[in-house]
């Protein structure tokens, strides 16, 4: 099955970002709320590119079925975690005026633009390959957190956005699906695809923690 070969070749990565520095300090409690802020913003951009990205797939899908299918992900991105984290942004004070005007980080700017190139290249099974280790990833690092409270409290609410059940729901529908969309033909792209976006989530966490900037302002 394509995602039994594409999880037993991303295993190292995925431990990688399991134990990355900024995932063991959000459980110890360590991580400064400045880097956590950061990673909210940064990633509060990438979720509304996760979206559109469903969105358009489903636009270019030619079975109705998976064409739902992929904008009901898209709508319960928006409806779950996007909206998580607007009570997050309200807690912490993040506002609307500081997101719009923080700039998307190299990484970050870099992992959306693979996702896009994936459904350029590799149509919608491309896609749904290059978001699914988005979805599967953070499911195994919160079940990997829940034996362990972190002492933060938004920490914790952050932990339990992943261990929580419609989250996890909507991961076994994402697995059908690629399954569904692997082919013999399309497997071995569809497998580089997903080591790709593998790799963008460990780049990603190190991106927050190092609070990656242009060397270059953005032009205005
Ligand atoms: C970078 C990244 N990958 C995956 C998820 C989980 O949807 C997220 N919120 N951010």
């Amino acid at each position: 099955m394509f995602t039994d070969t594409a999880h037993e070749a991303t295993r190292s990565l995925w431990l990688a970002s399991k134990h990355h520095p900024f995932i063991q300090q959000l459980q110890a409690g360590t991580l400064p709320m400045a880097t956590f802020r950061d990673y909210l913003i940064q990633d509060h951009h990438y979720l509304l590119e996760f979206g559109r990205l469903y969105d358009l797939a489903a636009t270019q899908c030619s079975r109705p079925d998976q064409a739902a299918q992929l904008h009901a992900n898209a709508e319960d991105l928006r409806h779950g975690e996007i909206a998580t984290r607007e009570t997050f942004f309200e807690k912490l004070g993040i506002t609307p005026a500081m997101i719009a005007n923080t700039p998307v980080a190299p990484t970050n700017y870099a992992y959306t633009s693979h996702l896009y190139r994936s459904l350029a290249t590799a149509g919608v099974p491309g896609a749904i390959a290059g978001l699914l280790p988005c979805y599967w990833l953070y499911a195994e690092i919160g079940e990997g957190l829940a034996t362990k409270d972190s002492p933060i409290p938004i920490y914790q609410a952050w932990i339990d956005t992943y261990t929580a059940s419609d989250y996890t729901d909507a991961m076994s529908d994402q697995l059908a699906l690629a399954n569904a969309v692997a082919t013999p033909d399309n497997q071995a792209e569809l497998c580089q695809i997903f080591i790709r976006s593998s790799w963008y989530e460990l780049n990603f966490w190190q991106m927050a923690l190092d609070h990656e900037q242009w060397c270059v302002p953005e032009p205005s």
